[in-house]
């Protein structure tokens, strides 16, 4: 698979902007605040529908422009498919797919397969759980994109079971009754222990699968002295086999549970939306002992790994690394060189065209503001 054009309308510093890409290595070379990472934003959000910097779509559409958009022409297995979205912050995107309209923009999620590295990813590892939970969650859909169904089905539910706590807490706190704010709870509860039940399962299936190829990818990027594993740490405890109807009962369960507490707090407190991937470097949790470097080595072996996984189930993704040569010293640099070398299209941006190891100086793209120029 690979982006063999993009075109942007009014998205982030472009005003229009259109480029020619091929398969292999392509460098995009800027200075500070030129646009590199902008266009690597505009892809990786036809990857992801979203944007890997910020939480709103707002600041992606260019200042004084009243909507964005992003048109990309993918090709795979020898078909070119062209995605089309169009970013209006406040509202539903709009997406087409070559060149029609489609039902729900989640549609095109598959149509681009991309794993990205960037320096915000140092979130994974010292961030919060949200961090790695949507890492998790994205590479469930792009092996299988049936899971944006699955997780926006569970978020739905996961909103509205809220809001009825919410309402039951305030009841409470009055002095009313709460009889009917529970009858309906108890709905709630079989489609969070539903659609929460196939979620854990896919995400579980997703960290054995993985657990390989990060310690692996961490082992050939640190050259370590200790191992990197994962493991997945859900508030059921240790029922973790991947299956749905155990899984179902189990979530179930813990919400009877904890029910008083949940109605106490006005907020649902169990469920696959407040699980974590806990990342260890040999015994130890990464973090708050990880140094920076190793924090930023298992960053990049995350990537790495999923990029792997991606490859084993037999699709190739396109592989982009923004800014990341500069953090790294010359052994780093070699080895992370020699690992992704053969990749179908890798995407490199630097600010510093020497940081990129030699042997991936492939096409030069120039970025100064507002424009990429293909080097000659
Ligand atoms: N919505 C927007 N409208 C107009 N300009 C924007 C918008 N969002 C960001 N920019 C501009 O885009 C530029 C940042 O671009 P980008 O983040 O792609 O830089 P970069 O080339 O990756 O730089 P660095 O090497 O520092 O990471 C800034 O100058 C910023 O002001």
């Amino acid at each position: 698979m690979y982006v063999r054009r993009v075109e942007l309308t009014d998205f982030r510093s472009y005003e229009r902007l259109a480029v020619d890409l091929d398969p292999g290595v392509s460098v995009l070379v800027g200075q500070n605040g030129m646009g590199k990472t902008n266009l690597i934003e505009a892809l990786g959000y036809v990857a992801t529908l979203d944007s890997h910097r910020v939480a709103t779509d707002a600041p992606l559409v260019r200042a004084g422009a009243a909507s964005a958009v992003i048109r990309c022409a993918i090709v795979h297995d020898g078909r070119e498919l062209l995605v089309e979205l169009e970013v209006v912050p406040g509202k539903a995107n709009r997406a087409r797919l070559n060149r029609s309209p489609v039902r729900r923009p989640r549609e095109v999620l598959g149509a681009l397969r991309m794993v990205l590295f960037a320096p915000e990813d140092l979130e994974l590892v010292r961030g919060d759980p949200a961090a790695r939970r949507r890492y998790l969650d994205d590479l469930l859909v792009a092996r299988q994109p049936r899971y944006a169904g699955v997780r926006a089905d569970y978020d739905r539910v996961i909103k509205q079971r809220n809001a009825l706590l919410r309402t039951a807490y305030l009841t409470r706190k009055v002095g009313g009754t709460r009889g009917q704010d529970l009858s309906t709870l108890m709905v709630w509860d079989q489609h969070l222990a539903h659609h929460g039940a196939e979620l854990l399962a896919g995400r579980l299936e997703l960290v054995a699968a993985l657990g390989p190829h990060l310690t692996k990818a961490y082992d050939a990027v640190a050259a370590g002295r200790a191992a990197a594993s994962i493991a997945y740490t859900s508030g059921l405890g240790d029922v973790l086999a991947p299956d749905r109807a155990a899984l179902e009962q189990a979530l179930l369960d813990a919400l009877q549970e904890r029910r008083t507490a949940e109605i106490e707090r006005g907020v649902t407190l169990v469920g696959p939306h407040r699980d974590d991937l806990t990342l260890s470097l040999g015994d130890l949790p990464a973090k708050g002992y990880a140094s920076h470097g190793e924090s930023w080595s298992f960053a990049l072996a995350l990537r790495l790994a999923a990029y792997d996984l991606l490859r084993s189930d037999g699709i190739e993704p396109v592989l982009v690394l923004d800014d990341v040569f500069a953090e790294l010293d010359a052994g780093r640099r070699d080895r992370l060189a020699a690992l992704v070398a053969d990749a179908g299209q890798l995407l490199v941006t630097c600010a510093v065209p020497e940081d990129v190891p030699p042997s991936l100086r492939g096409v030069r793209f120039d970025v100064t503001l507002g424009s990429v120029t293909r080097a000659q």
